[in-house]
């Protein structure tokens, strides 16, 4: 309890009915959330194999069981849930499988490979697709909404093209004995409230929950919170409905308020005390997001001083802001001997990376990144997995279409029709039909003896896997398909390919791990499990901490802080998004700056381009109007006319230079 204030003692050792920690940013709810996970174990209220923590990303939950495990001896924290909402509903359904309808070794199926399905039943419906299906029928599944009921509800032209999928589209990843994203939350709230049994056995091993970041819960979610919770109502949560900024994924700040209604008895704690920024950045963003309607109205302060005014840095091109930002780092590291890690890049959009990716290779400041293009959304590692997908779950017909003629084999596109109509007529897997022999009448004997041959193949190597290790099961898929041989015939530079050998390589490194921490104990269906949940990103923070300059969008921001943080392209059309300008929306994106500002400790710098180029054509954008609800008395603009001085360029340079002869003597 050292080092609490007595709002937060207050929200620690509340128990015996729910609590919601309503507070703003750097008030220390997610601080409440661990001390409270380790006073609780501590005091013998619940004992670490009761208690669940639960928020969004894996990031957040790895960074929340490291701040409450050292808290705890190893003994005490044995057993600790601390996971996102679809690990969660991944256990929940690993272990009711059955009762739902599946086999074991289920696939999940990522955005990409729903995306895939609908594109295909589009097709073959002879419908019109559009991107945004999958987001409708997505929005459905969360809501809880039928396949009838979608069919009464469709208005658009859009949601009634979804509507004609989404019937299809359950029954098609059914048949692949595969769940998406979505059924990973949406499944246990069915088996919940159709087997009591199966709820009753869950809420007796969770005995308390406590949920971070809850303002971005979405109904499905929420429901699956109140399940768990039950009438013992043994929950905490935490949030700030300024920081909701998923509402565009289905995220109801209501929540906050139908918690107060669902449980009368319901006790709201706020805390008042900001711990994480000097009093000109909290002050800069309380006056912003004054501008938004409030639940209630809340008074930050911070005792860490008045701090540096705010920084805004007119730039003339994305180029020059990129050059600027960069050189702002590498003056402070060696002016102030500053880490990398104490810096952070923040934008609206991953596009944006690009650039400072670019340059900050260049000048040798190692940087992570997180969010973007996911290690898993490569071809080369979707390929690989695919194969251990089949290997460990013969039904995953998405997976099987996906590695048939990768190398190629060549088997076409109409002994593969024939192959669908046929497993749809025996009502079985592809690769069980395709090893029938009804089918091979249907086809030449060249095209049967490919498939055969394949089939014969995946079949030696599935048994092979019940015994032996993964890692060394995915080096053998790599070498009898000849991977490395098919990218390099494949690539457009040798260069490519090595590249991309090298993330195959990764990924055999990765399960190699993943074996040996689970003790051997994890089968190849329990590491793809884990694989498809992980973002290759979020896994760099697995290992140990880098002094790497941190890129991310704002979203991935959330919950996190910076000594340092550069806020970059605060202009009109980039923040607020262009598509993000109505009243409502305009809100979400002013909620999106304000996490911005607040992930700053010390210092925050504001950029922009007065120039930026939009389909290939550059034009003339404005700074963003955030800009002007900042107090002027906080800010310091930089002359808006200069470019960087012979000066600054020098010292950039000698800060290059230095940063150089520095990793000569590493
Ligand atoms: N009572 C306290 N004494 C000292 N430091 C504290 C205290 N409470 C929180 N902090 C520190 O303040 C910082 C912000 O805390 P925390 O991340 O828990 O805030 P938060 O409310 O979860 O923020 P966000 O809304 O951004 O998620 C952390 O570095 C934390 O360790
Ligand atoms: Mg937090």
């Amino acid at each position: 309890m050292n080092g609490l204030n007595p709002q937060q003692q207050a929200a620690v050792t509340h128990l015996g009915s729910p609590l919601l920690v309503l507070a703003g940013a750097g008030s220390g709810k997610t601080r409440v959330i661990t001390q409270k996970i380790a006073w609780m174990i501590r005091k013998g209220v619940h004992s670490a194999d009761q208690i669940a923590a639960i928020t969004f990303t894996n990031k957040a939950a790895r960074e929340m069981r490291e701040r409450a495990t050292q808290l705890l001896t190893k003994e005490e924290a044995k057993g600790l849930t601390v996971s996102t909402f679809h690990t969660l509903g991944l256990n929940i359904i690993k272990r009711e499988a059955k009762r739902l309808g599946y086999k074991k070794n289920f696939s999940i199926l990522d955005a990409q490979d729903s995306e895939a399905i609908l594109k295909e039943l589009a097709h073959k419906e002879d419908v019109e697709e559009a991107d945004n299906l999958r987001w409708i029928i997505s929005r459905w599944k969360n809501d809880f909404i039928s396949v009838e009921q979608a069919a009464l509800l469709a208005n658009t032209t859009d949601e009634k093209l979804a509507a004609i999928l989404y019937e299809k589209y359950q029954r098609q990843i059914k048949a692949y004995n595969a769940v998406d994203f979505d059924d990973l939350i949406v499944l246990p709230v069915q088996l919940f409230e159709q087997h009591p049994d199966a709820l009753q056995y869950w809420q007796n091993k969770l005995r308390y929950l406590l949920v971070d970041e809850y303002q971005d819960t979405n109904a499905c979610q929420y429901r699956l919170i109140r399940l768990l919770a039950g009438i013992r109502g043994a929950l905490t949560a935490v949030g700030d409905d300024d920081q909701s900024i998923y509402a565009w994924r289905g995220a109801r700040p209501e929540n906050i308020a139908q918690l107060q209604q669902d449980y009368p008895m319901l006790k709201v704690v706020k805390l008042e005390q900001n711990y994480r920024s000097t009093s000109r950045i909290l002050q800069s963003a309380n006056k912003l997001i004054g501008n938004n309607p409030h639940l209630f109205e809340k008074n930050l302060w911070s005792t860490l001083g008045e701090g540096d005014p705010i920084r805004i840095m007119p730039c003339r091109t994305p180029e020059h802001e990129v050059e600027k930002v960069v050189s702002e780092i590498l003056k402070a590291r060696f002016r102030d001997r500053a880490d990398f890690k104490d810096f952070a890049i923040l934008y609206r959009g991953n596009h944006q990376s690009r650039l400072f990716e670019k340059a900050l290779r260049e000048n040798n400041i190692a940087y992570k990144i997180s969010g973007g293009t996911s290690f898993f959304s490569r071809a080369e590692v979707k390929d690989i997995l695919a194969y251990l997908r089949v290997i460990a779950n013969p039904d995953d017909d998405a997976a099987f279409l996906r590695i048939i003629n990768t190398p190629k084999r060549e088997i076409g596109t109409s002994t593969l029709e024939k192959l669908g109509e046929y497993a749809h007529e025996r009502k079985t897997s592809l690769l069980t039909a395709a090893q029938e022999l009804g089918f091979a009448q249907r086809v030449s004997a060249k095209a049967t003896q490919r498939i055969e041959t394949f089939c014969f193949w995946l079949h030696e190597i599935t048994r092979a896997a019940e015994n032996a290790d993964p890692a060394s099961i995915v080096k053998q898929v790599i070498n009898d398909i000849s991977y490395e041989d098919w990218l390099k015939n494949t690539c457009n530079t040798p260069k490519q390919a090595e590249s991309r050998m090298k993330n195959v390589w990764e990924i055999v490194e990765w399960i190699r791990k993943l074996h040996d921490d689970g003790a051997g104990k994890e089968t190849l269906g329990d590491i793809i499990a884990h694989m498809s949940l992980v973002d290759m990103l979020e896994r760099n923070s697995e290992e140990k901490e880098q002094d790497a300059v941190a890129l991310m969008t704002l979203h991935a921001a959330k919950g996190l802080e910076f000594p340092s943080v550069f806020l970059v392209g605060v202009e009109e059309e980039l923040l607020p998004h262009a598509n993000s300008v109505d009243e409502h929306s305009i809100q979400e994106e002013r909620r999106l700056a304000y996490v911005g500002i607040t992930r700053a400790q010390k210092n925050l710098t504001i950029s922009y381009a007065k120039t930026r180029s939009r389909y290939g054509e550059a034009s003339t954008v404005e700074p963003s109007r955030f800009l002007e609800e900042l107090p002027p008395e906080h800010l310091e603009w930089e002359n808006k006319k200069t470019a960087i001085t012979p000066e600054e360029r020098q010292e950039t340079a000698r800060a290059y230079i230095s940063n150089l002869q520095a990793l000569l003597e590493d």
